[in-house]
């Protein structure tokens, strides 16, 4: 029974759009993403450099950057599924449907795939899924599961991750009740 949870807050900038949403949502825009990842552990540290900590607030920074803010911030995030959007991106010496099946390739292999070799040379982020607030917060929060682990010596798990598209609308991921 986990008694502690600590959480962080990361915000970034980044595009998207939902294309089969019927309204407003499917057209290009942008939110400054708020990013919160919890976590919960059973005791603490009873030794080390984490002593008393569950996980170093620092620690778990530095995954959130490295697995959201280096790929995400300021770019482009959209589904492999949106061939229209991601042919406006595709570099004009290529053909581009080639250029989209490199980047399945990528995305079936990796879960994701990040690219300025684009048109504009613009970052692009794409995902297997449309990017809505739930899909990024299952998403980072898989990202995340194992660093958290790994970073906190096991003593740490990653229980919920959760994203606010705005000020007023969150979506939670979390694979059991926190
Ligand atoms: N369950 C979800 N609903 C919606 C999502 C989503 O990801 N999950 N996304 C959108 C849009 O992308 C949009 O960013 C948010 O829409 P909306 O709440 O209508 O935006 P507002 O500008 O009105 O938000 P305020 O907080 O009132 O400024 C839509 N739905």
């Amino acid at each position: 029974m986990a008694q502690f949870h600590i959480r962080r807050r990361l915000e970034i900038d980044a595009g998207h759009r939902i294309a089969t949403h019927a309204s407003k949502c499917r057209n290009l825009h942008g939110h400054r993403y708020a990013i919160e990842a919890v976590c919960a552990a059973a005791a603490l540290h009873p030794d080390g450099e984490q002593t008393d900590m569950a996980l170093d607030f620092a620690f778990l920074k530095e995954e959130m950057v490295a697995r959201i803010d280096v790929p995400c911030d300021h770019g482009l995030i959209v589904a492999l599924s949106d061939a229209a959007l991601l042919d406006l991106f595709a570099p004009a010496d290529r053909d581009p449907a080639a250029w989209r099946a490199g980047l399945a390739e990528r995305v079936a292999r990796d879960g994701a795939a990040l690219t300025s070799e684009t048109r504009l040379a613009t970052k692009l982020y794409v995902v297997p899924f449309h990017p809505t607030a739930e899909a990024l917060a299952r998403h980072w929060f898989e990202l995340l599961a194992v660093p958290v682990r790994v970073r906190s010596g096991g003593a740490a798990r990653l229980v919920a991750l959760r994203v606010w598209e705005t000020p007023n609308c969150m979506a939670e991921y979390a694979p059991e009740p926190v």
